[in-house]
């Protein structure tokens, strides 16, 4: 029997093509027999890397799908079985005949301030320039950070690192750590040792006071704030530089709705397909995902709208965090919203989450 062929799609950005791979790695983990054949696809998104993300209309409106569009052209005509996407990239609204059937293992949520000197979100210098072009990050900064500046940058993750050689007038650009752990290019700074270990091993071996007593409250709070879980650095290939990256902690800086999550996304129709995509459905993630692309979906809001999200899962209960900035008014501060419901109802998370939202 010839086996059966699963057509991928996929944009074709050094990012989307890893992504792919662990899709397809995945797929054929579950399923041995099955035939996986990627097709690439170039969307707008790809096409026009000079547009600024506010210029990209769909009539008269700001074209949400920028980076899944043609992927879901492919899907409507068959030319493909499933598209492969960043899952923060894809509208909260599908089309109709389409679904998002299955996600892998989020990778980490965070993001990532890459700076040439090693700044921090606090030591930054005032005046600073900072690139990015999400608006999220854009009101985040401008709230925790107002005396630092946002410079609109686009490209793909390598283009936007090397943004940041000199003559640059960038100190720092925001990335998700996702995608620099995908592609390879983020690692721990060696020199940082985690509290505890250093001292320790500095002891000698005939006294044993308590650690508690080997550790200042100083060394205490610089290996803290220099921890290695959250100074790193970031290197590209066939580039000279390495710059080092202070990750952003979750509860500082909010990441986007599905940041970090692969999305699959297949025609609902097609129900040989969704048979082996549940197969390879990260449960965990499926839920995480739902409140916070269902909580974007009920306040009308896209990719492109200034708010943070931010679930975990504590045993059987999904808590939610949402910071929503006021498209209006800039100055604003957010709204801090939290809420919890059972992991079995992520829809309830987000629902209770909306109806906190006052506008
Ligand atoms: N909008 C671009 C985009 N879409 C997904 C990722 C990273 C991977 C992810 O968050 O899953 C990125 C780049 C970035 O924000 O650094």
């Amino acid at each position: 029997m010839t086996p059966h062929t699963l057509r991928l799609g996929t944009r074709g950005s050094e990012l989307a093509l890893k992504q792919a791979e662990m899709v397809e790695a995945t797929l054929r983990a579950a399923h041995p027999e099955l035939h996986v054949e990627r097709v690439v696809i170039a969307t707008t998104g790809d096409k026009r890397p000079d547009l600024r993300f506010k210029e990209f209309t769909d009539g008269d409106r700001l074209d949400k799908g920028i980076f899944t569009k043609e992927l879901e052209f492919a899907l409507h005509d068959g030319s493909i079985d499933i598209a492969v996407h960043s899952l923060k990239d894809v509208p909260t609204v599908l089309d109709e005949a389409f679904l998002i059937a299955a996600v892998l293992e989020r990778a980490p949520i965070e993001d990532v301030l890459i700076s040439r000197d090693g700044y921090t979100l606090e030591t930054l210098p005032p005046g600073a320039k900072i690139g990015t072009s999400s608006v999220r990050r854009i009101r985040q900064i401008h709230w925790l950070r107002p005396d630092v500046e946002c410079v609109e940058i686009r490209g793909n993750v390598p283009t936007r690192i090397k943004k940041l050689q000199l003559p640059s007038d960038l100190d720092a650009i925001l990335l998700a750590k996702a995608g620099l752990v995908r592609l390879g290019l983020l690692s721990s700074d060696t020199g940082l040792q985690p509290v505890g270990e250093t001292d320790i091993l500095s002891v000698p071996s005939d006294s044993t006071p308590p650690t508690s007593a080997l550790i200042s409250p100083q060394s205490l709070a610089d290996n803290i704030s220099a921890s290695p879980t959250d100074k790193m650095s970031v290197s590209l290939p066939d580039f000279p530089i390495t710059f080092p990256a202070a990750i952003l902690p979750c509860g500082k800086f909010l990441p986007a709705a599905g940041q970090g999550a692969i999305g699959i996304e297949a025609r609902k129709t097609d129900s040989v397909t969704l048979a082996y995509l549940a197969a390879i459905n990260h449960a965990p993630t499926f839920a995480r995902i739902s409140t916070e692309r269902e909580f974007l979906h009920l306040l009308h809001a896209g990719c492109q709208t200034p708010i943070g999200a931010h679930t975990e899962i504590i045993e059987d209960t999904l808590t939610f965090t949402a910071w929503v900035f006021d498209e209006q008014t800039p100055d604003a501060p957010p709204q801090v919203i939290n809420t919890s419901a059972p992991l079995t109802q992520p829809l309830l998370a987000a629902s209770q989450a909306a109806a906190e939202v006052t506008r």
